[in-house]
């Protein structure tokens, strides 16, 4: 069998970045690693070989596959080119989207008629951004979904965080989960590979004695959660971007889940990354270079209860750019 971790965690609290060191650990080498998308993660210079358009083998000797659609058939794909000696793995990991609950893919792996042969559930690690995490807990409730669904707990941006609050966090976690084990920053790689080893206690059975699955709510759409996202033709000032920026996470933050963006700066040659939680905003990063596509900013906001449209007009008409155009 072949053991599957899932990694979880709330919007913007790290599971990418942790993926990163991931992937590139020895440890790794023989793991396959499902995420929502290559771009994500930067694959380019870790990349050896392309196996088809949704599986990658990356220079460590790792698996990667993206997932479009149901997470069961990209488990399906690796599964048979696996079976015909294509790739080879013996764990996974799957990297879950910001929003997920973590209980329908651990259900998927339970019930699903082909896969439960396969593959069994390896546990759960959730990510917790020091920063945010109090905050979220107390208002979203898949926040506090993924930390009750977690075996293990990497407490992230705890260089950002304030020392004296990541006790009152902890113990708010214990409160939500108190089985899980906390790890926190650079212990996190060596806990998570040693963490996919297959002596892992099962989670708890929520098949119902009938077979039948429990009822899950679309919490993203009960709550009114949009993901939006906008492309800008001209080039961005970055002095008005950052102005711009300001005002709108002071008047909106508590709405704005997450924001990432590339952004083709004016007089730069180098593409910017910019990524921010809430009222959060993380160190602009210079790209080496543009990912593929076309070379146009792109800004993507993950918003509660806000009109993507008025955020479009606000940019437009601040940075007096023209081509602001919103993209599905
Ligand atoms: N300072 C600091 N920044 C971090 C840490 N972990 C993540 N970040 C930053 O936080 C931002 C979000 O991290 P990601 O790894 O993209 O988070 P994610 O959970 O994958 O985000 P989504 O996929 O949008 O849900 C990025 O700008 C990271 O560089 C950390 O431990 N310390």
């Amino acid at each position: 069998m072949i053991s599957v971790t899932l990694l979880t965690g709330f919007l913007g609290s790290g599971k990418t970045t942790l993926l990163q060191r991931l992937l590139t650990d020895p440890g790794m080498a023989r793991a396959a690693v499902l995420i929502n998308e290559f771009g994500e993660v930067g694959l380019d210079h870790h990349l050896l070989d392309r196996i088809d358009d949704n599986v990658v083998l990356m220079k460590s000797g790792c698996i990667c596959c993206t997932v479009r659609g149901e997470v069961a058939d990209a488990l399906m794909n690796l599964q048979s080119l696996r079976t015909r000696g294509e790739i080879d793995f013996d764990r996974v990991v799957i990297e879950t989207t910001g929003l997920a609950d973590p209980y329908p893919v651990l259900q998927t792996l339970r019930a699903h008629p082909v896969l439960r042969s396969h593959f069994e559930n390896g546990g759960v690690l959730t990510t917790v951004d020091a920063v945010n995490a109090a905050r979220q807990v107390e208002h979203r409730a898949e926040a506090v979904r993924q930390i009750a669904a977690a075996d293990r707990i990497i407490l992230t941006k705890t260089d950002l965080a304030q020392e004296a609050e990541i006790p009152a966090l902890r113990a708010t976690l214990s409160r939500i989960n108190p089985s899980a084990r906390v790890v926190t920053g650079s212990d996190a790689t060596d806990a998570i590979v040693g963490r996919l080893d297959p002596s892992l206690p099962p989670l708890p059975d929520e098949t119902e004695p009938d077979g039948h699955h429990r009822h899950h709510h679309n919490l993203n759409e009960d709550l009114g959660v949009v993901t939006f996202s906008m492309t800008i033709e001209e080039r961005v000032d970055w002095t008005d971007f950052g102005i711009w920026l300001t005002l709108l996470l002071h008047r909106h933050g508590d709405r704005i889940f997450r924001f990432k963006g590339i952004l083709a700066i004016e007089g730069e040659d180098r593409p910017v990354a910019v990524h921010g939680v809430q009222h959060l905003v993380h160190a602009p990063v210079h790209m080496e270079h543009w990912p593929d596509g076309p070379r146009v900013s792109r800004l993507v906001f993950i918003l509660e209860g806000l009109d993507p449209e008025q955020i479009r007009r606000s940019f437009s008409a601040f940075m007096g750019l023209k081509q602001v155009k919103a993209v599905a």
